[in-house]
This record gives structure tokens, C-alpha cells and sequence, in this order.
């Protein structure tokens, strides 16, 4: 994304939400961004995504630059190159696992076979479960089927918005270490909105806004093993104060 401005309308006034926001995110990387509330990060999430137009800027997804694009041509780009998670599960209680994954691609009027469904269930270790219901599985086990039916299509971008928010500690960790893994064994890109340091951590590169822009991009060196949990906790304190 260039040079990107989002102006909100909010009931006649204007909302300055994103302020002059360049980012690149690599192929195969996964970036988390953080910032107190109201800085910008679901906005910046949605414009990256296609699902809002920014007012001023580029972006180019996957790289197809989305500008000038009808709704129905930029609807057919994030059905072809894009997923979505998000806090909501989202997931249809009368299905099995098995058919909230297809569902979508369904919708979209893709068919897609039984042996993709089972191989994205695998990927996020759920192959077992395929068949049961959401009531039957765990918060965490329900995310990784709502993780496998943003992946089943291969999306080049995966984006995900507090997708730990509804969990505890320990299923949240359940979700983010297979996030991780996705992007070290399937190069899956990945960006996340998310408040918790926590889950930051698990990124490769931490973007922190403030009122719209970017006030600090700090990569975390995986190699070291170190848990960058309190140093991101720390940058935020310093962001809200
Ligand atoms: N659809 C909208 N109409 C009007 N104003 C909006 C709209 N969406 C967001 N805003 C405003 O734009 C600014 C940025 O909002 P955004 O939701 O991107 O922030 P955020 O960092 O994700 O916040 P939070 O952490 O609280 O979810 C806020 O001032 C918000 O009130």
C-alpha cells in the first residue's frame, strides 16, 4: 500500500482515519498491527484487503492494483486471492466442520473438491474432526475451521482481525501457533489486527499506529527464541500515553 489516506464519513463530519500509510507486506511474511483504539488498524486491514476504498492512495494485491475497479471486479479479486478470519467465528451451527469449509467457495459459485476440504482441515490439524458440528468442538478447535475455510482457496493473502479476541489464553495460543506454522511450512502471508502483545509476537514484523499513521514498524527476530511479548506491551504503553 502507497501513500494511503482514508477519510470516514461520520454522520456529515469527517474522520481522518488512515493519514499517509505506506507498507509492504512480503510474500510469505506475516505482520501484525497494533495501536490504541481508534488508530487506524481495522480501517487499514479493510483497505488492504479491497474491502474499503481508500480516498487517496494504491494498493496493490497480490499484484493486481485494485484501484479503478468496479465492486463486482474487486468482489471477484478477494474471492480469488484473499481470506478472512476474524474474532466471530462465523461458522454455520446445523454444518459439519467438513461443510463450513466449503461453504464459502460454495456461495461463490467454486466448486471445490473433498480432498481440498480435508487437506485444509489437516493443515490446521482438524482432519479428525471433519465431521463434527461447531457445538462440538472447542473456541480454539472452531477458529483453525474457521482458518481452514479462509485457506482451503489458497488465498494469497491471509488477513486476520483480532482472530484471538473470543479465546482464552490457551486456545488463543493454539490459534497462533497455527498460524505461524502456516506461514513457516506453507509461506501462507499473513496480516493480523490484534490488541494482544501476545499475539503480536507471533508476527515477523510489528506495524504500531497512531491516529492513522504509522508511528513505528519493529521486525522481531524469530531466530533468537526470545518472547517479544513484554517489549511490544511496552511500545504500546508508551503509543497510549
Ligand atoms: N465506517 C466508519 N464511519 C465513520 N467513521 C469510522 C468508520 N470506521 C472507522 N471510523 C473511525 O475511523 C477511526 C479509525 O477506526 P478503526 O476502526 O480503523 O480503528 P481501530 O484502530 O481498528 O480501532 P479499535 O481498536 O477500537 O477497533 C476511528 O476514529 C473510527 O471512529
Amino acid at each position: 500500500m502507497r501513500d494511503i489516506r482514508k477519510i470516514h464519513d461520520a454522520g456529515g463530519h469527517p474522520v481522518v482515519a488512515l493519514d499517509g500509510v505506506s507498507l509492504d507486506f512480503a510474500r510469505g511474511t506475516f505482520t501484525a498491527i497494533m495501536g490504541p483504539s481508534g488508530s487506524g488498524k481495522s480501517t487499514l486491514l479493510r483497505c488492504a484487503a479491497g474491502l474499503e476504498r481508500p480516498t487517496e492512495g494504491r494498493i496493490v494485491l497480490a499484484g493486481v492494483d485494485m484501484g479503478g475497479r468496479s465492486e463486482k471486479e474487486r468482489t471477484e479479486l478477494r474471492r480469488a486471492h484473499v481470506g478472512f478470519v476474524f474474532q466471530a467465528f462465523n461458522l454455520v451451527e446445523s454444518l459439519t466442520a467438513a461443510q463450513n469449509v466449503e461453504l464459502p467457495s460454495r456461495f461463490a459459485g467454486r466448486r471445490i473438491g473433498r480432498e481440498q476440504v480435508t487437506r485444509a482441515l489437516a493443515a490446521v490439524g482438524l482432519a479428525e474432526r471433519a465431521r463434527h458440528r461447531p457445538s462440538q468442538l472447542s473456541g480454539g478447535q472452531q477458529q483453525r475451521v474457521a482458518l481452514a475455510r479462509a485457506l482451503v482457496t489458497r488465498p494469497a493473502v491471509l488477513f486476520a482481525d483480532e482472530p484471538t479476541g473470543a479465546l482464552d489464553t490457551v486456545t488463543s495460543r493454539e490459534v497462533l501457533r497455527m498460524m505461524r506454522m502456516l506461514v513457516d511450512e506453507e509461506g501462507q502471508t499473513t496480516l493480523m489486527v490484534t490488541h494482544d502483545p501476545v499475539a503480536a509476537a507471533s508476527a515477523d514484523v510489528v506495524v504500531f499506529l497512531r491516529d492513522g499513521r504509522i508511528a513505528d514498524r519493529v521486525p522481531l527476530d524469530r531466530r533468537s527464541g526470545a518472547d517479544h511479548a513484554a517489549e511490544i506491551a511496552a511500545r504500546m504503553t508508551r503509543l497510549e500515553s
